[in-house]
């Protein structure tokens, strides 16, 4: 089986729930993706860093690393710079906070000293329904100076966020939609 076959099945088993949600943008629903489940599963998060890093090269080749905004994003980063460090790449994994820090560096993004604005980075997020926390990584990567044109989620929920990005000049691609999970 493929890398995203074997995430797929995985995501079934470990990370579709039924019931009553709240979701970050207010709306409710019926089911929730707990993609949690399985980037902190080892198996989950080899597979998730696999597949993260061979769309990535496709589609931005000339990308240097990952951000999103934590805590969805956190393992989704690591693994995908492993993938990238396992085919001899160096790789940039971003984490954006959702404020700055008040003490210490008073940083909101996190990265490795290698990667420097103009540099372009793909954005990245779990899961993705109006797509308003991308937006907010992608907002605080660009006013670092970094370039975004990709987002890259694990599953798009196909409710406004690949038009919202859009309106922001990023495309927005996905390992799969609710309907591949859910159908
Ligand atoms: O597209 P949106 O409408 O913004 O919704 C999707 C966001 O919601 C979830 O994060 P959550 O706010 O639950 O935070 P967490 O990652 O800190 O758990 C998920 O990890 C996405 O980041
Ligand atoms: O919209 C959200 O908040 C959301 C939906 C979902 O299915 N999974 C998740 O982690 N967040």
């Amino acid at each position: 089986m493929s890398s995203l076959a074997d995430l797929k099945e995985l995501i079934l088993r470990e990370s579709v729930q039924f019931g009553e949600f709240t979701l970050a943008s207010g709306q409710t629903s019926r089911i929730y993706i707990d993609i949690r489940k399985s980037s902190l599963h080892s198996e989950g998060a080899y597979l998730i860093g696999q597949c993260f890093w061979e769309r990535i090269q496709s589609l931005c080749p000339e990308a240097k690393g990952v951000g999103g905004l934590t805590l969805g994003a956190d393992p989704l980063v690591s693994a995908t710079a492993i993938s990238a460090h396992l085919d001899g790449k160096r790789f940039a994994s971003i984490i954006v906070r959702k404020e700055a820090k008040a003490h210490g560096t008073q940083r909101q993004i996190e990265a490795p000293g290698f990667i420097n604005p103009p540099d372009q980075v793909v954005a990245v997020d779990d899961v993705v329904t109006s797509g308003g926390s991308t937006l907010q990584a992608i907002r605080a990567l660009r006013e670092a100076g970094f370039q975004v044109k990709y987002a890259l989620a694990v599953v798009d929920r196909n409710a406004g966020a690949k038009e919202l990005l859009a309106d922001h000049h990023v495309e927005l691609h996905s390992l799969f939609s609710l309907d591949d999970l859910c159908k």
